[in-house]
């Protein structure tokens, strides 16, 4: 479906940027992806977000959309004629989504960061903290195919770009995700079948390769 008046501001091994293109794959809605230098904002993405000044901004029909998961939230509102929807009808069943979201925004993307940044005694902390919270996903995770259940949706939308983070964590930390969360990684690979996710993740060896360079840039070697 064309829709001419949707662009996103990107900056692409964002995976708060990852969750709003898989969730437009999903809808089927066609977009312009502008990619942003965050060294150097545009003024369009300063005008779009003058509050945070961060990526993903959605922009529909002129109008700015901030926030990865209310970004999330609005094209399931918005393109909601399409016949999946990403969070459930049951006011419960939404809460619990919303909940588990929110439970990846503050603790995935730190996790992550820490191990692949960390050093020594504090990164083998890091390490032990990211495996607990993932633990604690696939726990939630059982043994449903997705979060939501049978079909994938709202809470996998905001988790599995951090997947194509893993490889980066994986060399940077020594440790095997696979070992430790079997499950999860089950999970991870059946994702990565549909092309609404495929699509838009970066090879892992090109965030690996984007980690490298912000490590060298920033003195963490
Ligand atoms: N909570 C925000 C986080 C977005 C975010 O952290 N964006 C980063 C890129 S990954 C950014 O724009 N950083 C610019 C900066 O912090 O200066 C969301 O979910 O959209």
């Amino acid at each position: 479906m064309a829709e001419a008046n949707v662009v996103l501001l990107d900056f692409w091994p964002s995976s708060y940027g990852m969750r709003v293109k898989i969730a437009l794959a999903e809808k089927g809605i066609s977009y312009e992806c502008k990619q942003e230098d965050l060294e150097a904002r545009s003024s369009l993405l300063l005008e779009m977000n003058p509050v945070h000044k961060m990526i993903p901004v959605l922009i529909h029909n002129g109008k700015p959309i901030c926030e990865s998961l209310n970004i999330v939230q609005y094209i399931d509102e918005t393109w909601n004629h399409k016949p999946s929807s990403l969070l459930p009808s049951d006011p419960y069943k939404r809460s619990q989504a919303r909940f588990w979201g929110d439970y990846i925004d503050k603790n995935v993307y730190n996790a992550v960061k820490r191990v692949w940044t960390g050093k020594g005694k504090e990164q083998e902390e890091f390490k032990k903290q990211f495996i607990q919270c993932l633990k604690t996903l696939e726990y939630e995770l059982g043994d449903k195919p997705y979060f939501g259940g049978e079909d994938f949706g709202y809470v996998d939308v905001a988790l599995v770009p951090f997947t194509s983070w893993f490889y980066t964590v994986e060399t940077c930390g020594k440790l095997s995700i696979e070992k430790e969360c079997p499950k999860l990684m089950a999970w991870a690979k059946r994702c990565m079948e549909k092309e609404s996710v495929a699509t838009p993740l970066p090879h892992p060896h090109q965030i690996y390769a984007f980690a490298m360079q912000y490590k060298q840039r920033h003195g963490l070697e």
